[in-house]
């Protein structure tokens, strides 16, 4: 019999790269993934993109906030009304900034704006119920990878990691009952992954990323960078712990007196590094690192992983997953999380102090 519960959710994600929207559908009663459905990416433009920099860092109500906001709301409407027969939507919006123990999380973007023009609920505000209540609000994808690990029929500890403007990882154990359940997860932000190298790309060459690593591979790592590096007080720290896309901003500055090469190796370097450095913090060694986000299409971020980890890493796609859109589906399956009222963090993901539903659901005014 088919579950009643089982829905048609889209989710949507504008990540730290301001690359553009991720949109996906899920089949999903919030608990075990049904299936998977139609996915779609809407870039920005450059102008798009500009008005989105130019908001980084910024809060409700200060200069060019609400034009950023705009930006996100049109971009989302376009993407989200291709899609038919969507029940209900997760909205995560683009975060202009992140900072958890001080002014909080803020995510542009009006979750009513998108229930009017889809014309079905809409959930958003993920993160910040959590962050009230002494979260790091970050990661969330963590329930999602959960699902994914029984989807994929994993019976031992996997990681997924995602390799995007920031690192971050899930240590998942699949046996235990819920993704809330004791022992189940631990993730966190492992550090800096492709925004530093983006930047050095765009400062030095005048291109948006190192693509395929081509420019890396012609150099060679500064391990003494690494070393330093690696003695910031963030890799101490017990996780979970999340950051803000500009907290290494200064990785830059350390690399500034390397030739290009060299500099973008000893960059995707310090991304394999941090994941590395990361799984000292996992209360088992998973089985294999199942990687996403846009870092995985790198063969030498790869290759750096498996070598610095000690540990196999695959593309997420080995397993049947769609690395491009694991977080848009992650924010479909905590949508209808929270319309079911379940949690979507707890004190394995978030560092909250119990397992805490975020979101707030917007619902279409006739
Ligand atoms: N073929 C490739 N070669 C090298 N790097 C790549 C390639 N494809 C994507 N990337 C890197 O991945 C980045 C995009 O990753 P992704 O889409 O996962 O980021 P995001 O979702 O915006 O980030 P986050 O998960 O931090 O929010 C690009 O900016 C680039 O640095
Ligand atoms: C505050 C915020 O938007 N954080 C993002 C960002 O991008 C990657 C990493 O930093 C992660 O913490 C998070 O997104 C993913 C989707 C998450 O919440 O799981």
């Amino acid at each position: 019999m088919k579950d009643a519960r089982v829905v048609r959710a889209l989710g949507t994600m504008s990540g730290t790269s301001l690359d553009g929207v991720d949109a996906a559908i899920l089949l999903t009663d919030g608990e075990a993934i049904s299936g998977f459905g139609d996915t779609a990416y809407r870039p920005y433009t450059a102008k798009e993109r500009a008005t989105l920099t130019a908001a980084l860092g910024k809060w409700p109500g200060d200069d060019g906030v609400n034009a950023a906001a705009e930006v996100v709301e049109a971009a989302h409407a376009e993407v989200m009304t291709r899609f038919e027969g969507v029940q209900i939507a997760g909205f995560h919006g683009q975060t202009l900034a992140h900072d958890p123990r001080g002014r909080g999380t803020h995510q542009a973007g009006d979750g009513q704006v998108l229930a009017q023009a889809l014309g079905v609920p809409v959930v958003w505000n993920f993160r910040s119920a959590d962050v009230r209540l002494g979260g790091q609000g970050a990661p969330l994808a963590p329930f999602f990878h959960f699902a994914c690990a029984r989807f994929i029929g994993a019976e031992a500890p996997v990681a997924f990691v995602n390799l995007g403007g920031v690192g971050n990882l899930t240590w998942v154990d699949p046996s235990r009952p819920a993704p809330e359940a004791e022992g189940a997860l631990l993730a966190f932000d492992t550090g800096p992954a492709n925004a530093p190298l983006n930047d050095l790309m765009q400062a030095r060459r005048g291109l948006g990323c190192d693509r395929n690593g081509e420019l890396a591979a012609q150099g060679i790592v500064d391990e003494g960078v690494i070393a330093a590096l690696m003695d910031h007080p963030f890799f101490f720290r017990v996780p979970p712990k999340s950051l803000d896309r500009n907290a290494f901003a200064d990785l830059l500055a350390r690399v500034a007196h390397l030739p290009d090469a060299d500099a973008a190796a000893t960059l995707t370097a310090a991304a394999a590094s941090a994941v590395a450095r990361g799984l000292e913090h996992c209360p088992e060694p998973p089985e294999r690192l199942l990687v996403t986000g846009g870092g995985r299409l790198n063969p030498l971020m790869m290759e750096m992983l498996i070598e610095r980890a000690g540990v196999t890493a695959v593309q997420v796609e080995e397993v049947g997953l769609n690395g491009d859109m694991l977080e848009a589906q992650a924010f479909a399956f905590l949508a209808v999380r929270v319309a079911r009222g379940l949690p979507t963090s707890c004190p394995g993901t978030t560092g909250v102090a119990a397992a805490v539903g975020g979101g707030e659901i917007s619902r279409p005014l006739r």
